[in-house]
């Protein structure tokens, strides 16, 4: 069924199938080995889901300026191509990037944030201290390839991710968080909204997400991988790159 949101945008409420980690993973290799996609075409549709739900979430009049925190993964990936979005939707964007994977597809995308006038930050300021510069973060640190714990080198990302205060929106999985089981530590993340790429993971569950506001994007899954993995997912309306699941 649908609901509307209070922004009369209709909200889906059907049941969901929730992905494993190992799920998950597979369909990624399915999407580039039997369909033949290549990493840098589904990134780009995801990141772009990505900024067209926090466009929808946190509109540029009130929250002008987002700090994006890139992993160095997919995750991350992501978040480099919604930064270059979110900056031709007006925002201004910073990106803290702390481990460059050495692989022209990052390198590419980091070098498309510049020209468009993306700011790196070297040296994240103590968390408490971002709300002076931003009205909320996007969390692209880990996805669904992610192992908890946190290993030393990515804290500080993860820290000022949960310190700061500030509204989080998380991509894909709330870093942090084991993949099937959700928070699980005793400090965690809890993002204010989630946007599940392709298809939601175990951890996206509303008893883990509680009071999340909840998208799905990633609008590319071949009919094949919707049968062979059994999922129910909603229709998206019209052309959107997204669909809100929960308001
Ligand atoms: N199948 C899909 O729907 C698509 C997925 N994409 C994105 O790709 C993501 C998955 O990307 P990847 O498989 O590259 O992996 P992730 O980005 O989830 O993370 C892997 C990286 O994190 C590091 N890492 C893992 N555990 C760690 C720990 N405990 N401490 C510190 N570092 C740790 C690894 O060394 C690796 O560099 C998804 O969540 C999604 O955001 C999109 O880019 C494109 C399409
Ligand atoms: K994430």
């Amino acid at each position: 069924g649908t609901m509307m949101t209070s922004g009369g945008k209709k909200c889906s409420s059907m049941r969901l199938r929730y992905l494993t980690q190992k799920e998950a993973i597979a369909l990624d290799e399915d999407l580039f080995n039997e369909y033949k996609f290549s990493v840098d075409q589904l990134m780009e549709l995801a990141g772009l889901s990505v900024a067209t739900a926090v466009a929808r979430t946190y509109p540029a009049a009130t929250h002008p300026s987002a700090l994006i925190i890139c992993g160095p993964g997919n995750n991350g990936g992501d978040g480099l191509v919604a930064a270059r979005h979110l900056k031709l939707f007006g925002y201004n964007v910073s990106i803290y990037y702390p481990k460059r994977t050495p692989k022209p597809l990052y390198e590419n995308l980091l070098a498309q944030c510049l020209a468009f006038g993306v700011d790196i930050v070297e040296k994240l300021p103590p968390p408490k201290e971002l709300c002076n510069e931003y009205q909320f973060l996007v969390d692209a640190l880990f996805g669904f390839s992610f192992k908890p714990p946190v290993r030393d080198e990515m804290k500080p990302a993860m820290d000022a991710l949960i310190d700061a205060g500030l509204p989080v929106c998380s991509v894909d999985v709330p870093s942090g968080w084991n993949v099937e089981k959700g928070p699980g530590v005793i400090r965690p993340l809890r993002p204010d909204m989630l946007i599940s790429l392709s298809a939601p993971k175990m951890c996206a569950a509303p008893e883990f997400i509680l009071g999340a506001k909840h998208f799905l994007g990633g609008r590319f899954l071949p009919p094949g991988i919707i049968q062979k993995y059994f999922l129910r997912l909603p229709d998206y309306p019209c052309q959107d790159q997204i669909v809100q699941l929960s308001c």
